[in-house]
């Protein structure tokens, strides 16, 4: 039951529609141009009082120690930063493959820091939380601030997009796919040109996509096979890899003939976060 002591609430998937690699800046960090949308799938977070004061994460962590996890460290950073002597318990049911590009741990730790700042009544506005979000990583500002929206400098510089709703299929080729190996690889793409005018009207690519393919050929094969459906892309640095669809049906056809050595999901996507819709209708009543 959802009260506003004991609320579950998604950490939705994002997709990269396009991704573009810029520059690498002097502290290592690249300079982007992204497209980012929600889907309506990702990880469940519960969040209960804990009598004690401390942070206590449990259920899928997967080996994660708590002192790594993003959940651990979204919440930890809230309460030192707002000083809360409050604790919280946090249960992960976890359905983002990790490494997978489709956000997990950064999206985890954005609904971690837009929850707990209702739960704990902090009262920090969205810029705020996108500032302490972005300590935890590139992608967290964009879960943050909850809408579709291209992405400048390393993923925090959003201008809002509204995107038609697609139906996607996101395959998972059972592949880890570290995003600091990608950006510190020496074949990395680190020099397309800013898109100038509509982004519409542009050849919209993924720069990790060559590398990625060559450093990972179940990626390459993964992107073959989806080409019988629709033209195939990956998301973030890999290793996921979807097709986009305007029905439900279409997506779900090609899940159904998925080979068994892969996962994937269907969703569909979203201009605003379901994080913040389901926050919405726990606290704004
Ligand atoms: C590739 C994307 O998924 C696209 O959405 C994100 O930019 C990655 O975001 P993220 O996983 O939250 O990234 P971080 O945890 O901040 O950084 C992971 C690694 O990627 C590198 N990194 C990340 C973002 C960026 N613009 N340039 C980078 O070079 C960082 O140096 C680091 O070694
Ligand atoms: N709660 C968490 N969920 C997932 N990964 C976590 C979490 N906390 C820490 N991590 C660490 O973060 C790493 C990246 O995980 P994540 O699932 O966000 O990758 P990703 O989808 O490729 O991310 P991105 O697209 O932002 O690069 C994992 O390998 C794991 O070690």
């Amino acid at each position: 039951m959802n009260t506003k002591t004991a609320f579950s609430v998604i950490a939705p998937a994002k997709l990269n529609l396009f991704l573009h690699i810029n520059a690498r800046r002097d502290d290592g960090y690249h300079e982007l141009e992204t497209l980012f949308t929600f889907l309506n799938f990702g990880d469940t977070l519960d969040f209960s009082v804990n009598e004690a004061p401390t942070i206590l994460i449990t259920g899928d962590t997967k080996g994660i120690a708590d002192c790594d996890n993003l959940i651990y460290k979204a919440a930890l950073l809230l309460k030192n930063h707002c000083g809360i002597s409050s604790g919280v318990k946090i249960n992960l049911t976890k359905r983002l493959p990790m490494g997978g590009g489709v956000g997990g741990g950064s999206s985890d730790a954005a609904t971690t820091l837009l929850a707990l700042n209702k739960m704990w009544n902090t009262q920090l506005n969205i810029d705020e939380l996108a500032n302490l979000g972005l300590q935890l990583g590139a992608d967290v500002p964009v879960f943050i601030r909850g809408k579709s929206a291209i992405a400048h400098g390393i993923g925090e510089q959003l201008v809002d997009v509204e995107l038609e709703q697609k139906w996607y299929c996101v395959v998972h080729p059972n592949q880890h796919v570290s995003t600091a190996k990608i950006f510190t690889h020496p074949d990395l793409k680190r020099d397309t040109p800013k898109i100038s005018g509509d982004w519409r009207t542009h050849k919209l690519t993924n720069d990790c996509e060559p590398l990625v393919k060559k450093l990972c050929p179940e990626v390459e094969k993964t992107l073959q096979w989806l080409l019988k459906y629709a033209p195939s892309k990956m998301t973030g640095t890999g290793s996921c890899c979807f097709v986009e669809f305007a029905s439900q049906v279409q997506a779900q056809d090609v899940l159904d003939n998925l080979p068994h050595t892969w996962q994937g999901f269907v969703a569909s996507s979203a201009n605003v976060s379901p994080a913040h819709t389901e926050l919405a209708a726990i606290f704004d009543q």
